[in-house]
């Protein structure tokens, strides 16, 4: 069965990294895209890439055709999504979405209001969502209709943090994120912030004490702990196109950590746990769906340093959104998502 995908937000960022993907996936035909500014325009107009490929105009939300679609992925600015999956999800009841926005990964609506600073405007939508970090929700996943995909630091530190503070191998009061992203997890909207000029030669952390990803840890890891966990996590902006890279810094024995987290992803396609003591490089997953992780011993004992990396756009958005939709679909997890990484 070849199943008919509608992108929302297909002339951002991770609207175009989808369609690089669901153009090799055999089990997909696009047949609908939508544009907010770029409505009207072919999709080459906006990616000259995708001249190769026979795809749909970009059309507004408004006059886009959602009758014969199966799959939808959303791929919005936060608060724009809501009230357009509302409507989307009134409309065709049957579909299955994949949100790659934030507005449905917070399960608790006055979590949501504290973060983002306004009500939820799909509440019953909001609790009905399942948290897309594929690897720890799979079955959920599997029989959900709306999934939301997870941010992209969030799937970095939580694919490792998840089995380990589940396990109980690590302190869950102190755990330390330090994580690094490229620019396009801005996406492609021009900003003052993500010119060339104010990005290159230099890095910087922002949104220090109060990144909104903070509340999809504490969610996560507070369900995996049993526990009400708070990890400390700062995001820092550097001047490389793709890439997640988290350094973590926790307390607990360094082989059980590694022990842990080779035994927990050993059947695992898309998360690579290294021998013990070597570090992952974000080039190594440039352009793939992989995460790959690292564990090394401090040099104070019972202490260690957990590296995680991947792309933003893969694995931390639209791989794992198909990964997803995969799962959704009955469809093996891997389809369409097996390049390696784009190295050197
Ligand atoms: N970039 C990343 O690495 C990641 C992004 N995300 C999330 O995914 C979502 C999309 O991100 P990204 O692709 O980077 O963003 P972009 O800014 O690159 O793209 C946004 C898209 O939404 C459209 N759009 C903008 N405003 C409206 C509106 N009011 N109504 C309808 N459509 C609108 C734009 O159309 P047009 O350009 O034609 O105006 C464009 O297609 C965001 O919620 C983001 O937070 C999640 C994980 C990682
Ligand atoms: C570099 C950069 O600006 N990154 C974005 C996060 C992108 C992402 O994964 O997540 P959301 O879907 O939650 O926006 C930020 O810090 O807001």
């Amino acid at each position: 069965m070849t199943l008919s995908v509608a992108i929302y937000g297909a002339s951002g960022y991770t609207g175009a990294e989808l369609i690089r993907l669901l153009t090799v996936h055999p089990d997909v035909k696009i047949t609908a895209l939508s544009a907010e500014s770029n409505a009207g325009k072919a999709m080459a107009d906006v990616f000259p890439q995708f001249a190769a490929y026979d795809l749909p105009r970009l059309t507004t939300i408004a006059d886009l055709d959602l009758a014969p679609v199966d799959v939808l992925f959303c791929a919005l600015p936060h608060g724009t999504t809501q009230t357009s999956l509302k409507a989307a999800l009134e409309t065709r009841p049957d579909l299955k979405v994949v949100d790659l926005s934030a507005d449905f990964r917070l399960s608790d609506p006055a979590m949501y209001q504290h973060w983002y600073g306004h009500a939820h405007q799909a509440e019953a939508l909001q609790t009905e969502a399942v948290y897309g970090l594929t690897e720890i929700h799979r079955e959920a996943i599997a029989g959900a209709r709306l999934v939301g995909n997870p941010g992209c630091y969030t799937t970095t530190a939580l694919l490792p943090l998840i089995p380990l503070v589940g396990a109980g191998v690590i302190d869950t009061d102190n755990i330390v994120v330090d994580a690094k992203s490229g620019v396009t997890g801005a996406g492609r909207a021009a900003k003052v912030a993500t010119l060339f000029s104010e990005v290159a030669e230099g890095f910087h952390a922002y949104s220090v004490g109060n990144h909104r990803h903070t509340a999809e840890l504490d969610q996560e890891l507070s369900l995996a702990a049993g526990v009400s966990v708070a990890p400390t996590f700062t995001p820092h902006l550097i001047p490389i196109n793709r890439a997640i890279y988290a350094t973590i810094y926790v307390t607990g024995d360094p082989e059980a950590i590694h022990a842990t987290l080779a035994e927990r992803y050993a059947s695992e396609y898309f998360v690579n746990v290294l021998p013990f003591g070597e570090v992952p490089q974000s080039r190594h997953v440039r352009g793939s769906n992989f995460t790959r992780l690292g564990v090394v011993a401090d040099r104070r004992p019972g202490r260690a340093i957990v590296i995680s990396t991947l792309d933003n756009l893969v694995k931390g958005a639209s791989g794992q959104a198909v990964q997803n939709m995969n799962v959704m679909c009955g469809l093996d997890e891997t389809t369409g998502l097996k390049q390696l990484a784009l190295f050197p």
